[in-house]
């Protein structure tokens, strides 16, 4: 009966109450995760936040180990950039996407596997090659996102506020698939032209345009994200994914993507086959993430005089690129839909204001809430010895005052960074973290008189960090400042009806806000 207890890591801080019952913490946490729809958050408020500690465990029957939580940024930002020696992803994150998508980066330990399949995707994610080939792309699907907000608020929202939410989502899918796979879904453009038909008073179905093939895509995108999502908070994750893996639902959704894929492999294979070694090693001829990969693997083959594999059966490939879209499209669509209530901050647009508006918007939306490392040695996290194989869950979202820690408690490296860098933390930067302020990440250069961006002025955790940080950074930033430059140069946002005005949120994959609503004037 004792082993049914919980049985918590010494030293580290936790409730002493939920110590003496079977079930732990999990009582606590379901009652504020039914008050708050939060599933991270509410982790941390029954922990470190109810204890007032950086670090505090949360307690499950004594069938499975506590889950280590750290709200401390500092020392989540040294854990994840610098102590890759001791800490890999965890289990319980591995969990959520390996049954549906084993051979992705995400859903892999850090291996000489990994290493070769990330060698081979890094260069689609290098800034050269999104600004050739997604950025164009993201650009065109904006066009068509301000298209369609032009034309609501316009004629049927005419001053009213409207919800935003899926558009972004239809406009995000739009930018990454294209960027992933090179063919143009056209969402945004069906919402348009149905829109224009309602306008026009005709509704009937006869008189509108077929949907395109981005329509049936975007519903299975949808499945499974949310499919994702409800498996993630069940009891046993692993297995409600695994489970879902038989269902002819789960089918549907791979057949669709990937005899989508396929077709887009097709005639990218049959182009690279046609070009003679030489002219295949350019960068020029590719249009896409996809093409990149494809390329190199044709040119593989060439060189060494053997048939090129079937790329529509290598399911590292497919894998991989399943993930980006799926994981690519809610989270940006999510960031940007955090940042509209606060948008008439950014009317000042010389770029340093810009480069700081959108490390703000990033912070404060804490799409990605938090996320897990697993100790691979016994160590130390702020002078609390963690044990091999523990578990900590990180809040990767910034938006309150960390509880103070002494100096001599922090790792070297956190240390050493805090002297390179400044704490920001402590000065103004760190004030009112719960509010949107992107003057926290200027500062004014004595010289010139002018403010500058400072990219250190906090802990920049938002997307993770380090080697098995978020791959899609640099496409995510490019991509929310490409959308907030032109909806800033286009629309004015009115202030928007009080009962709108509320920063609560759902948590499904990601964080999404449970007011997504916006008032437009086009100018
Ligand atoms: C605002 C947008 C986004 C946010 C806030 C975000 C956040 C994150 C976070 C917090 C992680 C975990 C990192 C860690 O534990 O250190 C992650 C992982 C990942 N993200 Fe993103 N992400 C975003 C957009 C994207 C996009 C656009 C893509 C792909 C096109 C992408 C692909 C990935 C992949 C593949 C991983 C797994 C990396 C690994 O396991 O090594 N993300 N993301």
């Amino acid at each position: 009966r004792r082993k049914l207890y919980p049985a918590p890591y010494p030293d580290i801080p936790y409730s002493e109450d939920s110590a003496k019952r079977i079930s732990g913490d999990i009582p606590s946490l379901v009652l504020v995760i039914k008050s708050t729809n939060e599933f991270s958050s509410s982790v941390f408020a029954i922990t470190t936040q109810k204890l007032g500690t950086p670090i505090s465990q949360l307690l499950f029957p004594g069938i499975r180990k506590p889950l280590i939580t750290l709200e401390d940024p500092r020392e989540i930002e040294d854990i994840v950039l610098r102590r890759n020696k001791e800490f890999d992803k965890a289990p319980t994150a591995i969990d959520i996407f390996s049954p549906m998508f084993p051979h992705a980066s995400i859903s892999q330990y850090t291996t000489p596997k990994l290493k070769a399949q990330k060698r081979l995707w890094a260069d689609v994610m290098s800034t050269e090659f999104l600004r050739k080939a997604a950025a164009p792309n993201i650009h065109k699907a904006t066009l068509e996102l301000l298209d369609l907000w032009e034309l609501k608020a316009s004629t049927i929202y005419r001053g009213q506020a409207f919800k935003c939410h899926e558009d972004f989502r239809n406009a995000a899918l739009d930018a990454i698939w294209v960027a992933v796979v090179g063919e143009e879904p056209g969402v945004t453009r069906y919402e348009i032209n149905k829109l224009q038909d309602q306008v026009r008073g005709n509704t009937g179905s006869h008189n509108s345009l077929p949907p395109p093939r981005g329509v049936f895509l975007k519903e299975e995108v949808a499945y499974i994200g949310d499919t994702i999502a409800r498996n993630s908070n069940s009891p046993v994750p692993k297995w409600s994914q695994k489970i879902e893996t038989y269902s002819s639902r789960y089918r549907k959704f791979r057949n669709t993507v990937t005899s989508e894929i396929s077709l887009a492999m097709g005639k990218a294979v049959e182009r690279f086959q046609r070009l003679e070694l030489g002219k295949l090693e350019v960068d020029e001829l590719d249009t896409c993430m996809m093409d990149l990969v494809l390329r190199r693997q044709v040119v593989e083959a060439k060189k060494n005089d053997k048939p090129l594999a079937d790329p529509t059966k290598d399911l590292n490939i497919l894998d991989e690129m399943f993930v980006m879209l799926v994981g690519g499209h809610d989270s940006t669509a999510n960031a940007l839909t955090w940042f509209l209530p606060s948008v008439t901050d950014i009317l000042e647009t010389n770029i340093p204001y810009l480069d700081a508006a959108c490390e703000e918007i990033v912070r404060l939306a804490g799409v990605a809430k938090g996320n897990l490392r697993q100790a691979i040695v016994d160590t130390e996290i702020l002078g609390y010895k963690i044990p091999k194989g523990a578990e900590i869950f990180m809040n990767y979202h910034i938006d309150r005052t960390p509880v103070p820690v002494a100096r001599s408690k922090r790792s070297v490296g956190s240390q050493a960074a805090i002297d390179k860098h400044g704490d920001g933390l402590q000065s103004n930067a760190g004030h009112d973290l719960g509010d949107f302020e992107l003057r926290r990440w200027l500062v004014n250069d004595k010289d010139t008189g002018k403010d500058v961006f400072n990219a250190y002025a906090l802990p920049s955790i938002a997307f993770g960090g380090g080697y098995r940080g978020c791959a899609g950074r640099k496409l995510a930033s490019m991509e929310i400042r490409i959308v907030v430059t032109l909806l800033i140069l286009n629309f004015e946002f009115l202030e928007l009806p009080s009962e709108y005005r509320a920063m609560s949120a759902t948590e499904k994959i990601f964080r999404q806000p449970d007011f997504p609503y916006i008032r437009l004037r086009p100018l």
